[in-house]
């Protein structure tokens, strides 16, 4: 995170549509150094084939303790401008939790609630494969956003596979984002609801998150999410 983000456009860009991108997160470099090492399961707790469970075709490997330097970095340094948003969220959705500034003091938390194994994963999809929408619950407690990185290269890389998000509001017809992402950029949204101002005040809408089939080529993404799994 060496180019200063601009926290005030992300936060204005969830609020409006519902997610934000940041652009060049990862430098190509670290893309691929990231995709490459995809199959070096030293580095992972555990592989997930999303056909096995109906989660769509691809698959996935979770990261283990210790994550590797730079990925610890972005999700410590990430997580504290999110948790500003997070507060005012939940502040609007009439939630009472609200997150500790450090990311340190919330993992205890999740840590202390017997949800103790890292979340942030890396995604491989080949021609055909596809990610069914979803949500990324892990236990009872839920940072209320990720983020998600693109590592590929589209059109060089790979074709179709575009990132997705609905939003299903109550009693209205869902809505649905598809985001435009370049090799190294981060997508932001929410992992499970988000408010949304009304006439009468904000209101709750449920989203979800999920990948369009890839067309050719292969698609690596890296996922970073903040609380951690039971
Ligand atoms: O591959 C993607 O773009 C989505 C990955 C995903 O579901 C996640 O990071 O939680
Ligand atoms: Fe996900």
């Amino acid at each position: 995170m060496s180019e200063a983000i601009d926290w005030d456009r992300i936060g204005a860009d969830l609020d409006a549509h519902g997610c934000a991108v940041v652009q060049g997160l990862l430098d190509a470099q670290e893309c691929s150094a990231y995709a490459g090492a995809y199959d070096d399961q030293a580095r992972y707790r555990s592989r997930v084939v999303m056909e096995r469970h109906g989660f769509g075709r691809g698959e996935y490997r979770y990261f283990d303790y210790p994550l590797p330097e730079r990925l610890a970095e972005l999700r410590t340094g990430m997580y504290g401008p999110l948790a500003g948003i997070a507060n005012r969220w939940h502040g609007a959705m009439g939630i009472d939790t609200r997150f500790p500034a450090q990311h340190d003091a919330f993992l205890a938390r999740c840590h202390a609630a017997g949800q103790r194994r890292p979340t942030p994963l890396i995604l491989r999809y080949r021609e055909g494969d596809y990610n069914c929408l979803h949500q990324d619950l892990y236990g009872e407690h839920v940072f209320p956003l990720q983020l998600a990185i693109l590592l590929s290269r589209p059109g060089e890389d790979f074709t179709g596979g575009e990132f997705v998000l609905t939003e299903q509001r109550p009693r209205m017809q869902s809505r649905v984002e598809v985001v435009g992402l370049g090799q190294g950029d981060a997508v932001i949204f929410p992992v499970n609801q988000r408010p949304v101002n009304g006439t009468r005040g904000p209101y709750r809408v449920t989203m979800r998150h999920g990948v369009s089939r890839v067309r050719s080529g292969h698609r690596h993404t890296l996922g970073i999410i903040f609380h951690d799994a039971e």
